[in-house]
């Protein structure tokens, strides 16, 4: 699904060769600052590589369309916004950007049910707790139904149960509808439990 030869970004990341695959869930791990954030943001073309190239199903990247990548592979970044407004509004706004069809109430709250989150649709978003934010975000790309996730560290401010209770849900979801799911973890548990192909990286390597 992507393969990466000779890729360089900057002084971050050096790798040969790297290939993801489709369909399946891949975790990456490694230490703070080596370069996990950087990879996912060079798989959605948010950044260009220095050298090398990034291949999508046999096209390069940079012979893609960003907008319309980026309406097929959606990145949660580890610290999403939640925009003013309500629940609703929060969940809406990324089929608004994706420019696809918005969905009932009943749906809306299927999602919510999805990340564990019992709020009211009607609810204020800026109300909610750092955890319940970070569900509120996790929903909002779930309704977006991409090809690909890219999620990074998903379930950061969560305590363990619930990390597990959700990201059970969104693998058999990814697993179901034959997504892909690209996540940084820094949980080993997360990763070796859930993870089918596992990409560790070490000072910008893949070890
Ligand atoms: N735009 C940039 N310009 C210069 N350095 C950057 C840039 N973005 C990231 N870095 C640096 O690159 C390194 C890798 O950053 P990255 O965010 O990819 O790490 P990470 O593995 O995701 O870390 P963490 O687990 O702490 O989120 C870090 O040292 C960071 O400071």
């Amino acid at each position: 699904m992507f393969q990466l030869n000779n890729l360089k970004y900057k002084s971050i990341l050096n790798i040969d060769y790297l290939t993801i695959p489709q369909g399946k869930v891949t975790c990456i791990i490694g230490e703070s600052g080596s370069g996990k954030t950087t990879l996912l943001r060079l798989l959605n073309k948010m950044i260009s590589p220095d050298g090398g190239t990034i291949h999508h199903n046999g096209t390069p990247l940079q012979e893609m369309d960003s907008v319309e990548l980026r309406r097929r592979v959606v990145m949660l970044p580890q610290a999403p916004a939640i925009f003013p407004g309500t629940v609703k509004d929060n969940l809406l706004i990324g089929l608004k950007f994706s420019e696809k069809p918005l969905v009932s109430d009943d749906q809306l709250n299927q999602t919510l049910q999805m990340v564990s989150l019992k709020k009211e649709l009607d609810q204020k978003a800026d109300k909610l707790s750092g955890g319940e934010k970070q569900r509120l975000a996790l929903g909002r790309v779930i309704l977006m139904e991409p090809d690909i996730f890219l999620l990074d560290e998903p379930s950061s401010a969560l305590d363990e149960s619930t990390e597990d209770l959700i990201i059970k849900k969104l693998v058999d979801y990814c697993t179901e509808k034959s997504k892909s799911l690209i996540m940084v973890t820094h949980s080993k548990r997360i990763a070796t439990t859930f993870g089918e192909h596992i990409i560790e990286i070490k000072n910008g390597e893949i070890v």
